[in-house]
């Protein structure tokens, strides 16, 4: 089997990802203006009082009128975290505002993690009973069996909310998912396919319910836990879940019980496989080693004792990902959406075949693009991927369609086409964006020079690079300064990364001339170019890409971003017929834009508009967008006048003359360009649909629109992008971070600019 290269990081990156800046993951932000006396009694008091007693007279009004209706509440007691144990509540936080922070990227669902320091079930059934009226649903999460099957039936039946608990049902809803996928594969019938489960806690004994629910006979399951085999008369560490699950055997052993087993499903802990119960299998065995963080056993075992197995665990970073992740955005998105009252087992069948036919389906062009490949129905795609948009628009309305057949809707959907569009809409793009780059580069890594190798962040982001498959790190610096900064920071210098210092390689010679022949009748004596080479890195790592021995450069973490620019535009022209811009991209609210040009041409010409607008719109092809490109002014189709806009306007004609092939319209303001109500007053506006490019009339509206979103809008801003040089180089902002530095590098030897 062919593994994918792993996004490794250190145990110090994980602690500095959580603790970098506003510590954890998580902050809350208000959705209504709060800027006024008159917002504030809306708000607050008098104001709020009208909204409280019209929940007090219809309690189904809170769905209206408060974040009930898009609110999950995430709750644990810390006794399972992952495959860790019982660490108690508080250290499972971290685990908790992570699947908080995938509620919103994945199914934009608002979410809120709470600990509850009890491992009483009566005691933590009553804490979340009384809490739980102004949540849409309740997602319970690492708690342990069999306790949790006490407070799940408890709270299920107390509450008129869906109480999931997803390690039980999320994790039987994908592994049945990926089992249907590989039983067609392998040419096997459920009636006649044995499985053993290692894991009799919530995982494994939910899984187990729902295969008999979609039709394996109850003898053909073998649950196998620490004392082995669950087999009837057993009184060895058993509870009442446990017994409903005990079969008829002669087994005693996980290893007697997997000889000639077709199907193996690991919820238990790391390493409780070996490979000679792996060779015992049947032919073309199954085998989901789920346990998180480390599974039952690694892929790299299982082929090293057989080449007919299909293999899936619980990680992302290898092919087929069992994991709950796939499951629960998009299960509360569509419980959520009919306001159901339960998640029941229908739903949850519902869940499973949807992703199971999902994984059969074509791959389309964007999901290729996100994939970086197009994979195909086989042993090493069972199962979709969690950033697969499909996702979102698949699971949610099977699931509602199944609440609202079995009667737990209470807002059943009218127009299913209608709410499988918004579900799109409510995507998150950018991740993909990025996704799609990193993916690219793993399967084609790249020799990315970093100019300003003895900085720390710099050479976080190198390793952070290298750990991450996507090339080669050519840290351009002395080596003892590069080497006593990373011992000092403690980060780990190891292969894929290269220190190269400008006064001693051996290519000076070749680099010096190669300047010279440029600078020479540009006032630069042969002195001041062998200065440059030898101690400005800005230079050295140009010249290294117009040379073919660094495929793409960043830097900027020192300099300005124009001081920067001139450094390698020294070096490196301008692409043969392009124009270079900056080229920002700006999330915000679940959407993504394009603005150019974002760092170069302060008061363009119409003609320079026409040529960033085709700039532009060739980077939003590369990112896998069809463009619609706006042409902004404080204007609109010519009112009110004014000297930019006739700019503007030119630009549009120009693009008519030169018959571009991607949609654009203007003179347009940002808010017709943008929302399709305004846009709605000028019927013969070209654009299809709201504008993603979004060409600035100059430098100055480009910066500073971009940097009041930043700031004041919360959006994430990428960039700019430096395009339309002939060699990859990107410039990041000064002081940036490692993150940052490792995502411009990323770009960078993407070649955003084609
Ligand atoms: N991929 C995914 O999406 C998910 C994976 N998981 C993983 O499943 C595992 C179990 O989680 P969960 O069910 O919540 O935890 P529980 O604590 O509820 O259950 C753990 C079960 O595993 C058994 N067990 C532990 N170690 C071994 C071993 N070495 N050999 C055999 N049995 C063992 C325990 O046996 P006993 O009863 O004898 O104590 C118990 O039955 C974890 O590793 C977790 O990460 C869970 C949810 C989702
Ligand atoms: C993924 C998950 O929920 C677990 O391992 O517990
Ligand atoms: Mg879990």
């Amino acid at each position: 089997m062919s593994k994918r290269p792993r996004p490794t990081f250190t145990e110090q990156e994980a602690l500095l990802f959580h603790s970098s800046g506003r510590p954890g993951k998580l902050e809350i932000v208000a959705t209504k203006p709060m800027a006024t006396q008159r917002d504030l009694s809306l708000a607050y008091s008098p104001g709020v009082a009208v909204p409280v007693l019209a929940i007090a007279d219809d309690p189904q009004k809170a769905y209206d009128l408060t974040t009930k209706g898009n609110f999950v509440a995430v709750i644990t007691n810390g006794t399972a975290i992952l495959g860790l144990g019982n660490r108690g509540a508080l250290a499972a936080k971290p685990v908790m505002e992570g699947k908080s922070v995938l509620f919103k990227r994945f199914a934009d669902i608002d979410s809120i993690d709470l600990e509850v320091s009890t491992e009483d079930p009566d005691e933590f059934i009553n804490c979340v009973k009384f809490l739980g009226a102004g949540w849409g649903g309740i997602n319970l999460e690492d708690i342990k069996a069999p306790e949790c099957f006490i407070i799940e039936q408890k709270l299920r039946e107390l509450m008129d909310i869906p109480v999931f608990h997803d390690d039980q049902h999320g994790t039987a809803i994908i592994s049945a998912a990926g089992l249907i996928n590989a039983l067609e594969m392998t040419g096997r019938d459920i009636k006649s396919t044995k499985l053993v489960c290692n894991g009799a806690g919530a995982a494994g004994i939910a899984c187990l319910e729902l295969l008999r629910a979609i039709g394996f006979p109850p003898n053909n399951l073998i649950l196998c836990d620490t004392k082995g085999v669950i087999y009837k008369g057993r009184t060895d560490g058993m509870n009442q879940w446990k017994s409903g699950y005990a079969v008829e055997t002669e087994a005693r052993t996980l290893e007697d019980a997997l000889k000639g087993a077709d199907v193996f499903y690991g919820l238990s802990a790391k390493g409780a496989v070996t490979k000679e119960m792996v060779k015992s299998m049947a032919a073309k065995p199954i085998i989901f080693a789920m346990a998180n963080p480390d599974p039952e056993i690694t892929a790299e075992e299982v082929a090293e004792v057989r080449d007919d197995a299909i293999m899936a665990t619980g990680r992302s970073d290898y092919p087929n990902q069992i994991n709950n992740v796939l499951g629960f955005p998009f299960i509360f998105r569509g419980a959520l959406d009919v306001r159901a009252s339960t998640i029941n087992m229908e739903m949850k069948i519902a869940a499973a075949r949807a992703l199971a036919e999902l994984a059969r389906e074509d791959v389309p062009d964007e999901v290729a693009a996100t994939y970086g490949t197009r994979l195909k129905f086989g042993p090493e795609y069972i199962i979709p991927t969690p950033f697969d948009p499909r996702l979102m628009s698949s699971i949610p309305p099977a699931v509602a369609q199944a609440a609202m057949d079995t009667g737990v809707a209470r807002k059943p959907i009218e127009d299913m086409e209608a709410y499988k569009h918004q579900l799109n809409a409510r995507r998150d793009p950018i991740a993909g964006t990025l996704q799609q780059v990193y993916t690219k580069l793993r399967r084609s890594p790249k020799r990315v020079a970093f100019a300003e190798g003895e900085e720390e962040q710099v050479i976080r982001a190198a390793a952070s690079f290298v750990a991450q498959g996507l090339g080669t790190a050519l840290l351009v610096g002395r080596e003892d300064r590069v080497k006593a900064t990373a011992t000092e920071a403690g980060i780990e210098l190891g292969d894929g990364i290269e220190i190269i210092n400008a006064r001693l390689s051996n290519r000076n010679g070749v680099y010096i001339n190669y300047l010279y022949e440029r600078l020479q009748r540009h006032g630069f004596l042969l002195r001041d170019v062998q200065r440059l080479v030898n101690t400005d890195r800005n230079h050295f790592a140009s010249l290294m890409v117009a040379n073919g021995d660094a495929d793409a450069m960043v830097t900027g973490v020192t300099r300005n971003f124009s001081v920067a620019l001139e450094d390698v535009r020294r070096v490196i022209d301008p692409k043969p017929g392009h124009r270079v811009i900056g080229v920002s991209l700006v999330v915000a609210r679940g959407r993504t834009v394009l603005v150019a040009d974002t760092a170069i041409t302060e008061l363009p010409t119409g003609e320079e508009l026409a040529e960033i607008a085709i700039e532009a719109a060739g980077v939003a092809k590369r990112f896998g967008y069809v463009p619609r490109v706006g042409m902004l002014a404080f204007s609109t189709f010519g009112h009110p006048a004014g000297e930019r806009s006739e700019k503007v306007i030119e630009a549009v004609k120009i693009l008519d003359q030169r018959r571009v092939d991607f949609e654009y319209e203007g003179d347009m303001a940002a808010d017709v360009a943008l929302n399709p109500d305004l846009a709605a007053a000028y019927p013969f506006n070209r654009l299809s649909g709201p504008a993603n490019v979004l060409v600035m009339p100059a430098f100055h509206s480009a910066s500073i629109s971009t940097k009041m979103l930043q700031e004041l809008g919360g959006a994430t801003v990428i960039g700019p992008l430096l395009v339309g040089l002939d060699r990859p180089v990107q410039l990041v902002q000064l002081g940036a971070k490692d993150t940052q530095i490792v995502n411009m590098a990323a770009l960078a030897a993407f070649n955003v600019s084609g």
